[in-house]
């Protein structure tokens, strides 16, 4: 496969509900969505997970950009790729960390290389599941009653589980009056590593209601401390952050910090990566579930497509386009049905760019072709 053209749009799109976590609040969501181009003009996309500021973890935007732009993009326009999983194995083993970067242009690729086989992403990353079962992520609100009120409304449309965000002080009273009024429903914290193993109390406070999952209670770049934390609660503690590769994986995996992985695709370099973990976590009775990152439709589709695969056994938080954007920039937008989304059988993503909605939110573009100065830096 011959990439003769790379276009990076930034786009910026408007949340319809500020999001907020224990480390900002989100109103917008800035991006960089990536397209790869063939010799013969099939387009691939994918878009890179990182956000304007270096809050969930350090890269950025503008990082992703300078990363893409001199690095990674020249790679990739010089060499013919046979097959994706050599992005991660062999053209990007010498650049170090930059996952998000590096996912968003193999994404790109891998969406590329399914619609030239004619087969969806989905096949050929060895999906197996026809439907994948999603859940709601909600941030932190004013008040317990707003989130109540959220939940009754996504359980009406028949999400499958309920995350709620959670900080010190926004946390025990909120499971508590949330679990009084839905004792029974698959319920689960994420704390983004807001607490320390110095919150063991308040942490264990947690443990007495049931929930699916604790969701990165500690340090964004911790294993050792989580091994502890797990050993001292009965509930399952689920990694996001402390996981960027199939190494982090299986030391955590080894050293009993975790009892469940939220992949995300970015987060971890790319989607042959993620397959990797995905073996590895299978192999070791580890279930997964997806993460979001406030994607676009584009970034859902790939969500929906690793979710696909055997042993994500768990609802992740690739909810409909119409709980994030009032308009998303793909047709159709993703939608669920009864808390499920049906995983689309057309070749690629099986979503379509919107390139007019694409232009309308699109704040700067850059066209890469092969040139002489391209060719010296890869
Ligand atoms: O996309 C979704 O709905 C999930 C959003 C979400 O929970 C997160 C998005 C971005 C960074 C984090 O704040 C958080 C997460 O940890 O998953
Ligand atoms: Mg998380």
């Amino acid at each position: 496969m011959k990439i003769k053209q790379v276009i990076l749009r930034h786009l910026k799109l408007d949340l319809l509900e500020p999001f907020t976590t224990s480390f900002g609040t989100e109103y917008n969501r800035d991006f960089i969505l990536v397209e790869a181009i063939s010799d013969d003009g099939i387009s691939g996309w994918a878009e890179s997970v990182a956000m304007l500021d270096p809050l969930y973890n350090e890269e950025t935007l503008k990082t992703n950009w300078h990363i893409l732009e001199d690095y990674l993009i020249p790679i990739i326009l010089k060499n013919e790729i046979k097959h994706p999983d050599e992005i991660s194995e062999k053209y990007f083993t010498h650049i170090r960390g930059n996952y998000m970067a590096k996912a968003a242009l193999e994404g790109a690729v891998w969406d590329l290389y399914a619609k030239k086989q004619g087969a969806s992403l989905s096949n050929v990353l060895g999906g197996t599941k026809k439907k994948i079962e999603v859940g709601v992520s909600i941030g932190i609100k004013d008040s317990i009653d707003s989130t109540l009120d959220i939940i009754e409304a996504r359980l009406g449309e028949g999400y499958k589980r309920f995350k709620l965000k959670i900080k010190p002080g926004w946390d025990v009273e909120l499971i508590d009056k949330v679990r009084k009024v839905y004792p029974e429903i698959p319920l689960m914290a994420d704390a983004n590593s807001a607490y320390t193993l110095k919150d063991i109390d308040r942490l264990s406070a947690l443990d007495d209601f049931n929930l699916m999952m604790i969701e990165q209670p500690l340090a964004y770049n911790d294993i050792i401390d989580h091994a502890d934390l797990q050993s001292r609660l009965k509930t399952p503690i689920c990694l996001d952050e402390s996981i960027h590769s199939l190494e982090d994986a299986r030391k955590a995996i080894k050293l009993g910090s975790c009892k469940i992985i939220n992949i995300k695709i970015g987060r971890v370099g790319g989607l042959t990566e993620s397959k990797k973990i995905h073996d590895l976590c299978l192999e070791h009775g580890i279930p997964l579930w997806c993460g979001g990152m406030l994607e676009s439709g584009i970034g859902r589709a790939h969500n929906i497509a690793i979710t696909s695969l055997p042993n994500f056994t768990l609802p992740g938080d690739t909810a409909a386009s119409s709980l994030y954007w009032a308009e998303d920039i793909t047709d159709p937008e993703v939608t669920v049905e009864n808390g499920m989304i049906s995983v689309p059988e057309l070749p690629g993503i099986g979503y379509e760019p919107s390139m007019e909605k694409i232009k309308k939110y699109t704040i700067h573009s850059q066209t890469y072709h092969l040139s002489e100065n391209v060719a010296r830096n890869a």
